[in-house]
């Protein structure tokens, strides 16, 4: 078993998606389009991603509703993963919503169930039960052609290896991801790419940028759509604690400036003492941290 060469996988599809590749995406087994994972879904027998829709949607007859100003919602979220011994539960009947403008920090020991949430968040994972909702709109049942456009439009994602295509400039790797593509994405990249630090680095390409500044372009890429939610995925874990708050800095000023939510997994406690709110997981289950003290908000 190789669970992270399929997260990989998964992670390598959305940048590919979020750079304008999707039409060249292979399907993986039992996909119905070629973008969620396989193994998320059903435990037990061969997963089939259409059949696991067809029955949410009927176990969900009535769409699940959030509050009006929740961007992204679990409602009793359950994901297993087939594993050489059976199934793992990796998320458990896991509800909670994040407001717009909310930096949520979701923490745990590694195995707890951090990424395998995330991906279910993101649309790329397909959940054994319950349902996720983006700006108040219930996902279950939804064709792939409008999971991978609100994906598109409405989620940003970073990941811990920034997974630039190499071949192309900053500002195209940016550009390529924006909803109207390469050229009508050049003047937003450009833009975002000067707000993050880059202006003068457009015409780099990924290997002629540090790690810190190649982050920087996949936190513009992140908020090329203007979406209404980040979803990252240890982001800084390949950073030095210097450039980690460099980074963190643009990603939460970058989507404080459009009102945009960002969901963040860490292992830092740096990086969750910045948040507003923890999750913390333990065994797939989810729960507000009480002990956390939101940062103060520097007064005007
Ligand atoms: N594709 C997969 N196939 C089988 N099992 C998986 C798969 N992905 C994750 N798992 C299992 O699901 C559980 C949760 O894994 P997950 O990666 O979501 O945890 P995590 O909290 O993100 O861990 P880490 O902090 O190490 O990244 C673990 O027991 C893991 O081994």
């Amino acid at each position: 078993m190789d669970p992270h060469g399929r997260r990989r996988r998964a992670h390598h599809r959305v940048a590919g998606e979020a750079a304008g590749l999707s039409r060249g995406v292979g399907v993986l087994p039992g996909q119905c389009g070629g973008r969620r994972v396989r193994g998320a879904g059903d435990a037990g027998g061969v997963p089939d991603q259409c059949a696991a829709r067809r029955r949410r949607a009927r176990d969900h007859p009535e769409p699940v509703r959030t509050r009006v100003e929740a961007v992204l919602g679990a409602h009793r979220l359950s994901l297993s993963h087939q594993g050489p011994d059976g199934p793992v539960a990796a998320v458990r009947d896991v509800s909670f919503e994040v407001a717009a403008g909310e930096i949520v920090a979701l923490v745990g020991r590694s195995g707890s169930g951090k990424t395998s949430l995330l991906m279910a968040l993101g649309l790329l994972a397909t959940p054994g039960a319950g349902t996720v909702l983006v700006e108040g709109r219930d996902t279950a049942g939804l064709a792939d052609a409008e999971l991978s456009a609100l994906r598109r439009d409405r989620i940003g994602f970073v990941f811990q290896a920034f997974n630039l295509l190499p071949q192309f400039t900053a500002q195209e790797n940016v550009a390529m991801a924006h909803r109207s593509g390469l050229r009508g994405g050049a003047e937003r990249a450009a833009r975002l790419l000067g707000e993050v630090g880059l202006g003068h680095r457009l015409r780099h390409r990924p290997q002629q940028l540090s790690a810190g500044e190649q982050q920087r372009v996949a936190v513009a890429r992140a908020l090329v759509n203007a979406p209404a939610v980040v979803l990252a995925d240890e982001p800084t874990g390949n950073l030095d604690a210097e450039t980690e708050s460099d980074v963190l800095d643009v990603l939460t000023t970058g989507a404080a400036g459009s009102g945009c939510a960002v969901l963040l997994v860490t292992h830092s406690a740096g990086v969750a003492s910045r948040a507003g709110r923890v999750l913390r997981m333990a065994d797939g289950l989810c729960a507000e941290d009480p002990e956390h003290d939101a940062p103060r908000k520097a007064t005007p």
